[in-house]
């Protein structure tokens, strides 16, 4: 948990934000004028257009709706006046009551537009993230508002977890924040169920567009779930949709597209967009320090993995600058204390990995480096619209490196796994015989390591059997072991005396422990004759009415079969080929915009003007011209052209065949080769030590499975 003292100065700075950008809007540029003088800036130009009020304008509804959120604008956030783009979103929220999406750039205002209609509906606010420290940094600004504010995760404590949940069913609570993965928690299922959300809210919705590289399995569920538990109206967030990405979210959440989505540009003329070529480390922070130097606030620098956060903070400090390195290996204490000091102090330099969500919520960043480029444009449009939200010049530095490329690109073709092992796995899916209720049901963390297939590679799997070939429907998984905690001694009371079938099962079945009390469902319930799903109906129903707190573990996946999977050899292995096709085309995807990076990066056109066109934005940078990019300063493109060799060197492959007997996947080899992580590879995890791992990083990598095909092919003969 942050500070008091952090989430007072957090606070401090948005409402200095607010108020500093209305006195001194006319010496500012972009963003800081758009608090002031809504009618004259960027925000509104690209934002969709004003549409007509289709006769609902100064009706009683519009202005009854709009009066109130306007009221708990300035009542409770404190702040004079909507953006322009956020008053129509949340018109057409509790106005019109219709669903809407809103693809706003990070900083752009999106967190207003369900936390102000939360405040005007009568019912639950149910917020969908993937990203725990948002959520958590958003539950303590709202309630530092005196706002009724949540969220339910794992490292919650018991009396925490409980207070939450009795919060929910009473009503008292506002909006709560949950992950996609809460909805396939049985007890928060019959939770949530009994209680009327107004409004739900999926934050990242990119993420259910299967086009990009973000997309993930769980966000198809939210879409089912929001028609399945009649949620009242929905509302997609998002900071990097493109047009395509933006049309599947309209289409999963049944938005109108032309009426419901809501937009405002990406370009945002504060910022400077920079791109240097450098050699390694001790290069890119020789290039980075001027600008460090020279810096008048906080900067953030982004680098891949957690070596190098250490080795760049290292190396700053070397130069005498005192930066600090942040990443998910030091403690929790340690990382608080740097995101104290990043929030407090007024110059910090953050060294940190990208995925660390460090600067989301500060205004005054003036850099931010990426010292390796981001995977994709929309990361790096996502990761530099933290710099400069106050409205204030910041520069973007990006470094291109040649031996960076090839990490970068074995890092987008990590997850892809053999053909083999994915025959394997539907073998098992195929023939696995149907539960009492007919459906199919697995440990995914087990099939993951019995078949060498990552995770969320399987979650995907199980999504592409579901929705392109139609044979399976994921239902509510279950969890096999619940652990039943005490709350009260009246509850428990209820608990001891209950005499129906499923209580008197789950008593006769559980173990003492520590925690409580510990009951596997799925036994219990086939010892009594009963169905699972009773039992766990039951300790929904004690949890529900506050006489237990209930943790449940031993997940698994459950599906309704829709249609028999292939019976034989033969189809299993055309249905795996399919897959293991489609599993490719993402993985050349993911490197198609790995090099989209470095297109933008060294197009000959400014910057600025190249990052807008990528979101659908041609005409929003004046003159196509930004002025202060790396292209518009020098006049001409970045030259960087990383060579990948195409001929592989024989005495190299010859060596790794060598070591690898594996001769039924060259994927596998050109792995090895290329200096690609998988199971299968000798010594598994410690294959990144041998001396061949990665021996042939500077050759292009499917120059490297067709060389391995020639190989294994002439031995099969
Ligand atoms: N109408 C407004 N008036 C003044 N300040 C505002 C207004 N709307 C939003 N802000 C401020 O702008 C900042 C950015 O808003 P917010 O965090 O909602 O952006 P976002 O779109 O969610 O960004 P991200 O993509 O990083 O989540 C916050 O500090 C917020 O308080």
């Amino acid at each position: 948990m942050l500070s008091r003292a952090v989430r007072a100065s957090r606070l401090a700075i948005r409402r200095a934000a607010a108020s500093t950008t209305t006195v001194t809007a006319s010496s500012r540029v972009g963003w800081a004028r758009t608090y002031a003088t809504p009618t004259s800036d960027h925000w509104n130009k690209g934002g969709q257009k004003h549409r007509d009020e289709q006769g609902l304008g100064g009706s009683f509804q519009q202005q009854n709706g709009m009066e109130k959120a306007h009221e708990v604008l300035r009542e409770t956030f404190r702040l004079p006046s909507f953006r322009p783009s956020q008053e129509e979103v949340i018109k057409r929220l509790i106005v019109d009551n219709e669903n809407a999406l809103v693809r706003f750039p990070t900083g752009g205002g999106k967190n207003l537009t369900y936390q102000v209609p939360a405040l005007c509906l009568d019912g639950l606010t149910l917020v969908i993230s993937p990203l725990l420290p948002l959520m958590r940094e958003q539950v303590e600004t709202l309630r530092s508002l005196g706002i009724k504010a949540a969220n339910l995760d794992s490292t919650l404590n018991i009396e925490a977890y409980n207070r939450v949940n009795s919060e929910v069913r009473s009503g008292e609570l506002k909006i709560l924040y949950v992950s996609p993965e809460r909805l396939n928690n049985e007890s928060f299922m019959n939770m949530i169920k009994r209680v009327k959300i107004s409004l739900l809210v999926v934050d990242e919705s990119h993420c259910i567009s299967q086009r990009g590289s973000t997309f993930r399995p769980e966000y198809l569920k939210i879409a089912r779930f929001a028609e399945e538990q009649n949620v009242e109206r929905v509302l997609c967030l998002t900071a990097t949709a493109s047009k395509d990405v933006a049309d599947d979210i309209c289409k999963s959440f049944r938005i109108d597209p032309a009426a419901g989505a809501f937009r405002t540009p990406v370009y945002r003329p504060n910022l400077s967009f920079r791109v240097a070529v450098a050699d390694g480390m001790g290069d890119k922070i020789e290039q980075l320090l001027p600008l460090v130097k020279e810096r008048t606030g906080p900067a953030i620098i982004y680098a891949m993995f957690h070596r190098h956060v250490e080795e760049a903070a290292e190396k700053l400090r070397e130069h005498g600058v005192e930066a600090l390195a942040y990443h998910s290996r030091l403690s929790t204490e340690e990382r608080e204390q740097v995101q104290n000091d990043f929030m407090q102090k007024p110059d910090t330099v953050v060294c940190c990995t990208m995925a660390s969500g460090m600067g989301i919520d500060k205004a005054d960043i003036r850099l931010v480096a990426h010292l390796f480029m981001p995977k994709t444009l929309e990361n790096y449009s996502q990761e530099v619209g933290r710099a400069g939200r106050d409205g204030l010049p910041s520069t973007c530095l990006m470094f291109l490196s040649a031996p960076d490329i090839s990490v970068l690109e074995g890092s987008a073709r990590a997850d892809t796994c053999s053909e083999k092992d994915l025959q394997r796995w539907l073998h098992e899916v195929a023939t696995k015989t149907p539960a009492a209720d007919g459906t199919l049901d697995f440990n995914l963390y087990q099939q993951s390591k019995q078949y060498d297939i990552k995770p969320n590679v399987l979650n995907y799997f199980y999504a592409e059997l579901e929705l392109d070939h139609g044979y399976i429907r994921a239902v509510t998984p279950f969890f096999s072991v619940y652990t039943l905690s005490e709350t009260t001694s009246e509850g428990w009371e209820k608990v001891l005396s209950d005499t129906s079938d499923a209580a008197i099962a789950i008593r006769e079945s559980w173990i003492p422990t520590d925690g409580g009390h510990e009951v596997d469902v799925v036994a219990a319930a086939s010892a009594h004759g009963l169905e699972r799903a009773a039992l766990a109906k039951k300790i929904g129903d004690w949890e529900f009415h506050g006489s237990i707190i209930a943790k449940a573990s031993r997940g698994r996946s459950r599906y309704a079969i829709l249609n028999p999977l292939p019976p034989t050899s033969e189809g299993i292995e055309e249905l795996a080929k399919k897959i293991y096709e489609r599993m490719l085309a993402r993985e050349e995807e993911s490197v198609r915009k790995l090099h989209e990076v470095i297109n933008f990066a060294t197009a000959d056109d400014c910057l600025a003007h190249s990052l807008s066109t990528y979101f659908g934005d041609e005409d929003n940078v004046p003159n196509a011209a930004c002025g202060t990019c790396t292209f518009c300063r020098t006049g001409k493109a970045v030259e960087f052209t990383p060579t990948f060799v195409t001929e592989p060197d024989p005495s190299k492959i010859r060596a790794i065949l060598d070591v690898c007997p594996e001769r039924d996947d060259p994927r596998l080899l050109a792995r090895m080769a290329f200096g690609i992580m998988s199971p299968r590879l000798p010594e598994g995890q410690g294959s990144r030590r041998h001396k061949l791992f990665g021996s042939m990083r500077n050759v292009d990598f499917n120059s490297l499975v067709d060389a391995f095909d020639a190989e294994c092919q002439k031995l099969e003969h």
